[in-house]
């Protein structure tokens, strides 16, 4: 008896959770959730993290939180944070929440790339002929340095340790060379430290040159000190092409790139276990916006939320092996742009909804 092939199964929805958090976080997660299930069919639970998970349980990440996180195929995270400082210093604070799930999952690398547009030229405080054709990629180490060291405060004294390995320096160095060797980048690494005061820097320069020399002769490997990089970054930015850097250095650089795109509210970033499949496979990760919680528009619906579309569109691409769909979210938030959609961070009165809705219109 002949038996005829079981019918494909359908392919399962990927399963991705959504971490508003605080401040603007909900208002524009919202709004790139919109924009994945205009392009996909996708299972999105939501979690707390943050201030909203520490007024329901007490904890910034939650154990539910995190357990869903760690089966998820990819998780969208808002912001975290309340702008204050907890007055009790042993209290629980919401940026921890961030923290420690980038460290439970392993997300070692964080890229967070700046492509200057046309239309946005006026909008960036630089000069034009400056901004002009910008098109680098920060790569920053997400799990090491002086946000994971050893800390202590006493009521008159304070201290926070950096500490770097060689093994987190060269998986790190390993994955911005794999950016810089991919199409379409320009094979040139700017490793980024403070080796004329610092040891962990220098373990740092040693190691990228010695894992480069070795392993990615073809990369151009250039070193800057981390004043003279914030100072070239806005002066000489079409000079980056893969910008490599520790936590904290990597933290401040990506926020002063917001002066070349035009506003904070644009840049997206993606947090990793390595570097992202050269074939387009699934990677899973971290995805979300650069900045803040900006209580200071939170609830207003002024908060750009492109920042958030650009993740969703770094996760479709990195973290779900859906390059064509990235494509297409990346192309409508440009032709939006194009058509002079303008939220206040970038001079005009757009809000949160009008921009949301011209993206979809533009998809
Ligand atoms: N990954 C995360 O969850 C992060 C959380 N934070 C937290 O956010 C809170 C606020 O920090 P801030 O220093 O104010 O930085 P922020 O990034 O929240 O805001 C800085 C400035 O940029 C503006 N801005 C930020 N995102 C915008 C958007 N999408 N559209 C329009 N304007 C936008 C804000 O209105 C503010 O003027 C703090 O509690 C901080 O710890 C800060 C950075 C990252
Ligand atoms: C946990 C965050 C507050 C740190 C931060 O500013 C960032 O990762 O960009
Ligand atoms: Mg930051």
């Amino acid at each position: 008896m002949t038996t005829s092939p079981a019918p494909a199964a359908p392919a399962a929805r990927p399963r991705i959770v959504a971490l508003p958090g605080d401040g603007i976080g909900p208002e524009v997660v919202a709004s790139a959730l919109q924009v994945l299930h205009a392009v996909g069919d996708f299972a999105v639970v939501e979690h707390p993290v943050g201030a909203a998970a520490i007024d329901r349980t007490g904890q910034p990440l939650p154990p539910d939180t995190l357990a869903a996180c760690a089966a998820a195929d990819a998780v969208l995270l808002g912001a975290v944070g309340t702008g204050h400082q907890p007055a009790d210093p042993e209290a629980p604070r919401p940026e921890q929440g961030v923290l420690e799930l980038r460290a439970a999952l392993g997300l070692y690398a964080n890229l967070r790339p700046v492509r200057a547009l046309p239309a946005l030229a006026a909008a960036s405080p630089l000069k034009p002929e400056r901004t002009k054709g910008v098109d680098l990629i920060v790569v920053r180490e997400l799990t090491g340095g002086l946000y994971f060291g050893r800390r202590a405060r006493t009521a008159d004294d304070a201290y926070d340790t950096c500490t770097y390995t060689v093994t987190e320096i060269e998986r790190v160095t390993r994955v911005a060379c794999e950016l810089a060797s991919r199409t379409g980048r320009r094979a040139r690494v700017t490793s980024v430290d403070k080796a004329n005061v610092l040891d962990t820097s220098r373990l740092w320069r040693e190691t990228v040159t010695r894992v480069v020399a070795r392993e990615y002769p073809h990369v151009a490997l250039d070193h800057l000190l981390v004043d003279t990089a914030a100072m070239r970054l806005v002066t000489d930015p079409a000079s980056f092409d893969v910008v490599l850097t520790e936590n904290m250095f990597g933290d401040i650089l990506s926020d002063e790139t917001a002066a070349i795109t035009g506003s904070l509210g644009l840049l997206p970033s993606a947090s990793l276990p390595g570097a992202p499949d050269p074939d387009g496979g699934i990677r899973g990760g971290l995805f979300e916006p650069v900045h803040g919680s900006a209580p200071d528009i939170a609830g207003r619906g002024q908060a750009s939320p492109l920042g958030t579309v650009l993740s969703v569109a770094l996760m479709l691409r990195h973290g779900l092996g859906r390059p064509a769909a990235a494509d297409a979210v990346e192309a409508a938030v440009e032709r939006a742009l194009d058509a002079g959609l303008r939220t206040p961070d970038l001079g005009g009165s757009a809000t949160t909804d009008d921009t949301t809705r011209a993206v979809l219109a533009a998809l």
